[in-house]
């Protein structure tokens, strides 16, 4: 592939989709082909599959349905989307991947990181993303951003208790060891100005090396 895949992680509130979208306009404007874009969702049947998982209402979803239907929109979005912006040289930046469905149903889910990681690679056919910026904040610091912000939607897994919450920060702190050399930590508990000044180091740095900027 031409382009490059570059993945935003992290717990609920950690400032990623806010961070990632400063990153897609200030590239742009410095002539970058960026494509932005998210999971759960980022095409019409991907979104129709959030709409299912993060549904206040299903609370009574299983928990391997929950991994499964995750996968089942990543592949779509991979092969429809995400794929064929890379083929042209794009740099794909997308808000969750992969990481999300090891963090959130593998370990808080209690399903297992190896199980559900080689349940989505049959999902990718073995793709993954070339680099992740992972957005570091505790779960409490992270949910009270959230609490803050009253314009966004409280989803499904919003909702979970804490304890899930700990868990997911625990199997994101697990994946920072498994996946070392893809993963870069950024500290996402400071001021807006200084995660997005370490967060546009980090992306800049990734362009340069691809020959992309
Ligand atoms: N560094 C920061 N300091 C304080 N508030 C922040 C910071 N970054 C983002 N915020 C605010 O925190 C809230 C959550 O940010 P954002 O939606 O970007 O996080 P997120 O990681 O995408 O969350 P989620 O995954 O739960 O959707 C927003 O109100 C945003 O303005
Ligand atoms: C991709 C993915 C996401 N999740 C969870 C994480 C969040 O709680 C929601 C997505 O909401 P956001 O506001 O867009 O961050 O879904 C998950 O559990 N597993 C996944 O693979």
């Amino acid at each position: 592939m031409n382009g490059i895949f570059i993945t935003g992680e992290g717990p609920e509130g950690a400032g990623k989709t806010s961070i990632l979208n400063k990153l897609a306009e200030d590239f742009s404007a410095r002539g970058c082909n960026i494509v932005l874009t998210r999971e759960p969702g980022g095409i019409r049947i991907a979104e129709q599959i959030r709409e299912i998982i993060l549904n206040k209402d299903n609370t009574e979803m299983d928990a391997r349905t929950e991994a499964l239907l995750y996968a089942a929109a990543r592949r779509q979005h991979l092969v429809e989307k995400v794929k064929p912006a890379l083929e042209k040289g794009a740099v794909v930046l997308c808000d969750r991947f992969i990481d999300s469905s090891l963090a959130y149903q593998g370990y808080a889910r209690g399903l297992g990181i190896e199980e559900v990681y080689e349940m989505n690679l049959f999902a990718t056919q073995d793709m993954m993303p070339d680099a992740t910026l992972f957005f570091d904040i505790t779960p409490e610091a992270g949910l009270e951003r959230i609490e803050k912000n009253k314009g966004r939607e409280v989803n499904r897994l919003d909702l979970e208790a804490l304890d899930f919450h700990h868990k997911v920060y625990k199997g994101y702190q697990i994946l920072l060891e498994k996946f070392h050399g893809r993963m870069h930590r950024i500290d996402a508990s400071a001021s807006f100005e200084e995660v997005y000044l370490a967060a546009s180091k980090k992306f800049e740095q990734l362009l340069v090396q691809k020959g992309l900027l």
